[in-house]
C-alpha cells in the first residue's frame, strides 16, 4: 500500500503563500542491488511539494535521505535502482512529466533550468582545474545558447554577488576559495538558470556553524525573492525547524512523520521525531542537556518485523511488531505509528 502525505496548506511559514503542486511523488522505492540481494533504502515514499515551498527531510545517517533525493532528481548511480513509483514534475508551461521514466535527453533539458541540486561537498561538484566564472558561463550558456559570453559573465557576477561573493572571485579556482565561499558559489550556480526546484543534500555540513547560519539566512532571503521550491536534506532537525515550511522525518528508508515545521516543533507525534527533537533542540530554546536516541538504526538488509523503530522505542509493545505501520493523519501531521495516541498520554 502506498503511504500518502499530501500538503493541502496553501501557506507556509512566515505567512508565505505557496503555489500549486510542483512535485508529486507516489510510492517511490529505491533498492541497492548488492551481492546478497536487494536492499531497500527508500520504501514507498509519497509526498508533494508546492511551488515556493521548503520541504526539509530529516533523519539519522543511513535513514535514506540521500537515496530519496538522488532518486527524485534521477541522479542515483548503480547499484541503486528505482524499483517502483513515480515522481511527477509539473512545469509552469507544458505537460507534467514523470522523472522516473523520462528520457535522458528530456531530463538533461530540465536539469539546471527546472531542477538544480546542491550536494554536500563543493569540491566534488566544482571542476578543480577550471576558474569559477568559466564554470558558471558554461552552465548558463548550455541552457541559453542565445546568451552572449559577455552577458553570461555579467550574470555570473550578479549570481556571485547574490550570495555575498565579490564578482572578481570569478577568476579564482575552487581551491583558492574558503569552504564557505565554495558552498555559497554552489548555491549561486544552482540558481544560475532560475530553477523552480533546488534539491540540497546537507549543503552546509562542510562549513562551521557560524558560516552555516549565514549561508542559510542568505538562502532564505534568496528563496523569498526568487520563489523557488527547496527540498533540503539534513540530519539536523533544529536547522529545519528554522528553515522549512514542512518536514518529513525518515527512518529506515520510510517517512515516519510529515507535517508543518511548526507542528513538528510544537508536538512531534512519532517517538522517533520526539527523540530527534531532543537530540537536536531548537537553537533558541533554553539550554538543557542533550540526549541522543538510545540504540542504533537497523541494518536495512535485516530489518526487524513490523515497525523498524520498535526496538529503540520506549512506547513499543507487541502490537508494533506485527506490521509496518502506514502513515495516517494524526492531528495536523501524518504519522506512521500505531501507538501515537497512547504515547501522547505518556508524554
Ligand atoms: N552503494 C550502496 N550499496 C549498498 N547499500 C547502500 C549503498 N549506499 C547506501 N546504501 C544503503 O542505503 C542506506 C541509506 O543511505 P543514504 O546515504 O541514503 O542515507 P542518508 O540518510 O542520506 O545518510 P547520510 O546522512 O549518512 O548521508 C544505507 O544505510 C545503506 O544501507
Amino acid at each position: 500500500m502506498s503511504t500518502t502525505a499530501q500538503s493541502t496548506a496553501p501557506t507556509g511559514r512566515r505567512g508565505r503563500t505557496l503555489g500549486p503542486v510542483l512535485l508529486d511523488v507516489r510510492g517511490l522505492s529505491v533498492d541497492y542491488l548488492t551481492t546478497h540481494g536487494p536492499v531497500r533504502a527508500c520504501a514507498d515514499v509519497s509526498l508533494t511539494l508546492r511551488r515556493g515551498e521548503i520541504l526539509g527531510v530529516a533523519g539519522e545517517s543511513g535513514s535514506g535521505k540521500s537515496t530519496l533525493v538522488t532518486a527524485l532528481t534521477r541522479l542515483q548511480r548503480p547499484p541503486a535502482v528505482t524499483a517502483a513509483g513515480s515522481v511527477e514534475y509539473r512545469p509552469v508551461e507544458g505537460e507534467p512529466v514523470d522523472l522516473v521514466t523520462l528520457s535522458e535527453r528530456r531530463l538533461r533539458r530540465l536539469r539546471w533550468r527546472d531542477l538544480a541540486i546542491v550536494m554536500q561537498s563543493a569540491m566534488d561538484c566544482l571542476n578543480p582545474v577550471m576558474r569559477l566564472g568559466a564554470q558558471f558561463v558554461d552552465v548558463i550558456r548550455e541552457h541559453d545558447r542565445s546568451m552572449s559570453t559577455r552577458a553570461a559573465k555579467a550574470r555570473t557576477a550578479e549570481l556571485l554577488r547574490m550570495v555575498g561573493i565579490p564578482a572578481e572571485r570569478a577568476a579564482s579556482y575552487p581551491h583558492e576559495l574558503s569552504g564557505g565561499m565554495r558552498q555559497r558559489s554552489l548555491i549561486a550556480l544552482a540558481l544560475a538558470c532560475d530553477p523552480a526546484l533546488v534539491v540540497m543534500d546537507e549543503p552546509t555540513t562542510a562549513v562551521d556553524v557560524v558560516m552555516q547560519r549565514q549561508i542559510l539566512a542568505q538562502l532564505v532571503a534568496l528563496q523569498q525573492t526568487l520563489h523557488f521550491a527547496i527540498v533540503f536534506v539534513t540530519h539536523d532537525l533544529s536547522l529545519l525547524l528554522e528553515l522549512a515550511d514542512r518536514i518529513a522525518v525518515m527512518y529506515a528508508g520510510r517517512i515516519v512523520e510529515i507535517g508543518s515545521a511548526y507542528d513538528i516543533y510544537r508536538s512531534p507525534r512519532h517517538p522517533y521525531t520526539e527523540g530527534l527533537r531532543t537530540a537536536f533542540p531548537p537553537l533558541r530554546a533554553p539550554v538543557r542537556r542533550m540526549t541522543g536516541i538510545p540504540g542504533a538504526p537497523p541494518d536495512l538488509a535485516d530489518l526487524p518485523p513490523g515497525c523498524a523503530f520498535a526496538p529503540r522505542c520506549r512506547y513499543a509493545t507487541d502490537d508494533c511488531t506485527t506490521a509496518v505501520p502506514a502513515l495516517r493523519p494524526v492531528g495536523a501531521q501524518h504519522v506512521a505509528c500505531v501507538r501515537t495516541e497512547e504515547a501522547d498520554d505518556a508524554r
